[in-house]
């Protein structure tokens, strides 16, 4: 049926897994897909749905024969995922995983799985503030990123055939290695949504001493901000936990940009506050182009730029 995975397991059974299911089922890329996640409630979503041919009650039935197994849970509990399903590998097969870090995934999942199947990680970045297996959809990845994270020794056919998979799923497909792909997802997505699940903090603390105002008067600004501080609080939990080191760091740094400019505001520096907001407003507008500009980005300094 196709050049890509005959039988493919899904385990977890969410926004990733259901849109990779929808894109699957669109492409007519696998003969079967079968799916498991922990809550029965889920699964019956998932039944009722209709994005996989079996639901299964278990992960080993799901991934029983499979040709691709793929870990849609949250980053926490993938090693414990792989523990269970471990014994039940097909040889030969591919496992990947769509986790938002990769080096503590890496870590988690490879003791566990036997030496005759592949380990592909990767990482869609592309998803919504919605979860479960109701939110998914066919083309959340057409024309987006899937970045592939291939474990030292992997064999360059599994791992092209993981980035042929990706493409017939929409996405376009780059590899990186696990340490400079948490640093670039934790300045591109996980600082981000720190910092907009803290500002629904901060608006939600002042609306209690102006009575809601700060809700109430929010307009697009803060819309568009905050929009990924709806996102599920048990996988940015697990991301912030697994992705430490690079959060913290890229943490650090934007609270010292920060600092200058409630310095520069304090002071009355309006030169600083303009040089800087005309300096990032070029770089939001992609003017400044790698190796040409002289005043790189911040993020070019801490070298998130190879
Ligand atoms: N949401 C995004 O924007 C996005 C984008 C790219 C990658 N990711 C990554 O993809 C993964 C899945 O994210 P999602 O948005 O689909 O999450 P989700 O919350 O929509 O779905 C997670 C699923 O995992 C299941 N699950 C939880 N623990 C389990 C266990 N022990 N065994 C089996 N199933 C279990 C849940 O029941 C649920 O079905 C995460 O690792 C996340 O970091 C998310
Ligand atoms: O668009 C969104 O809602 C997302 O949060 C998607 C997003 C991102 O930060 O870009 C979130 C986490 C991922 O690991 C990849 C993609």
């Amino acid at each position: 049926m196709s050049e890509h995975y005959g039988k493919v397991a899904l385990i977890g059974l969410g926004l990733i897994a259901s849109s990779m299911a929808w894109a699957m089922k669109r492409a007519g890329m696998a003969t079967e897909i079968r799916g498991y996640a922990r809550s029965a409630e889920t699964r019956e979503t998932a039944r009722r749905l209709g994005f996989c041919d079996v639901i299964c009650d278990s992960a080993e039935d799901a991934v029983a024969d499979a040709d691709l197994v793929v870990l849609a849970t949250p980053v926490g509990v993938m090693g414990r995922v792989a523990e269970t399903i471990a014994p039940h590998l097909k040889p030969g097969a591919t496992v990947t995983d769509v986790g938002s870090v990769k080096r503590t995934v890496i870590e988690e999942v490879s003791p566990y799985l036997p030496e005759t199947v592949h380990f592909v990680p990767a990482h869609p970045m592309a998803g919504t503030e919605h979860s479960g297996p109701d939110a998914g959809f066919a083309s959340l990845f057409d024309n987006r990123w899937c970045l592939i994270v291939p474990v030292e020794n992997a064999p360059e056919d599994a791992v092209a055939r993981l980035e042929r998979y990706w493409q017939a799923l929409g996405a376009n497909t780059e590899r990186m290695d696990p340490e400079h792909h948490d640093l670039v997802c934790a300045v591109v997505s996980h600082i981000p949504h720190l910092i907009a699940y803290t500002m629904v903090g901060v608006a939600d603390d002042l609306s209690r001493v102006s009575d809601q105002e700060v809700i109430k008067f929010s307009a697009a600004g803060f819309r568009d901000f905050t929009r990924i501080a709806a996102s599920d609080p048990t996988m940015w939990r697990d991301v912030f936990l697994t992705n430490k080191g690079a959060t913290l760091e890229i943490l650090g740094r934007f609270t010292e940009e920060l600092f200058a400019l409630q310095r520069a505001i304090r002071t009355g520096d309006g030169e600083q506050l303009h040089a800087y907001f005309t300096r990032t407003r070029a770089i939001r507008r992609g003017i400044l182009q790698a190796g040409q500009d002289t005043d790189k980005p911040d993020f070019g300094r801490i070298e998130v730029k190879r």
